[in-house]
């Protein structure tokens, strides 16, 4: 039977955007929110999580893992290892510690938490708060199978999962961790677009939007790679061809590829930098 994620206590260390969709996915698979202690810096904050999930909310990381099974770091790159120093010694030694920090390497994690403590490094994106997010997870050396298990159990809500390598993950991050924006950024655009072509912003941004979600069940739904799904729609002699050429005069494919190269620069310098 496969691991189930209930009855199991969980702290999100600082619940900011990521962290909320996490919680968010997690809890529509099983999680108790009264299993779940939520830390904020604001008690504005913890109220409205409180008030939309029912979770436990606190200001004290420290408090909050000492019961906790899994803990899951969700602040900034460079606030991770002062996290991990307030709360080390409060943790249980069997606490599962999940990393969603681009960048870091599991060997800081290693530096600033007991000997042998578990981690699972991952790289979620936002989409996990809609159930329908893709995460890497990389088991650390420390943690056992049962741990990376109960990980993706409580992933499980949040949308697909994937093992992958910590060579690999700077890679997945720039494509599937900041993925989302990019695709918000072509909705963006191409409801701007409709304006441009008189249609009224209502309109032009839910023409967008349900183009992008209709595209992407169909590429899901039929398996069919991309470019035979983008000749199906582009006719020749049709209108579709003349508005791919400007993308291609306007270097939009060339664009991708080194928008994604400096994604993935950017997390190497972080590891650099903080790691
Ligand atoms: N936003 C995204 O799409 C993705 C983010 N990530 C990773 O997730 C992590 C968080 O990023 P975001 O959620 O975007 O940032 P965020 O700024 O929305 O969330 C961080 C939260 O931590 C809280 N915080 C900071 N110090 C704290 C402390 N000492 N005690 C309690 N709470 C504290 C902040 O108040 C904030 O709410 C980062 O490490 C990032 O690399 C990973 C994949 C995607
Ligand atoms: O932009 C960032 O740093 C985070 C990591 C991946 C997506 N958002």
């Amino acid at each position: 039977m496969s691991t189930q994620i209930a009855g199991t206590r969980v702290a999100f260390l600082g619940t900011g955007t990521m962290s909320e969709a996490v919680l968010s996915g997690a809890l529509s698979s099983g999680l108790a929110p009264s299993d779940v202690v939520a830390t904020v810096r604001r008690p504005a904050r913890g109220e409205e999580l409180a008030e939309r999930y029912g979770v436990g909310t606190t200001t004290d990381n420290a408090a909050a893992v000492r019961d906790a099974r899994i803990v899951v770091v969700g602040v900034k790159p460079k606030d991770v290892a002062a996290m991990l120093d307030a709360v080390s010694d409060a943790l249980a030694p069997d606490a599962v510690v999940v990393s969603v920090a681009v960048g870091l390497p599991l060997s800081l994690y290693a530096r600033h938490l007991p000997a042998g403590q578990p981690v699972v490094r991952t790289m979620p994106n936002t989409p996990a708060q809609v159930g329908a997010g893709v995460t890497a997870v990389v088991p650390g050396e420390t943690a056992g199978e049962d741990d990376v298990a109960l990980v993706e159990a409580l992933l499980a809500g949040t949308g697909r999962t994937l093992r992958i390598t910590e060579k690999e993950i700077d890679a997945f991050g720039a494509l599937a961790g900041s993925g989302p924006a990019y695709v918000f950024y072509v909705v963006d655009a191409m409801a701007e677009a409709g304006v441009l072509l008189g249609l009224t912003r209502d309109v032009a941004r839910s023409l967008a939007v349900q183009t992008v979600l209709g595209a992407g069940r169909l590429l899901d739904e039929t398996g069919e790679h991309p470019a035979i799904l983008r000749e199906k729609v582009s006719s020749p002699g049709g209108t579709t061809i003349q508005a791919l050429k400007r993308l291609d005069d306007g270097g939009v494919r060339a664009a991708f590829l080194t928008a994604l190269e400096a994604a993935r620069d950017r997390s190497r310098e972080l590891a650099d930098e903080l790691g």
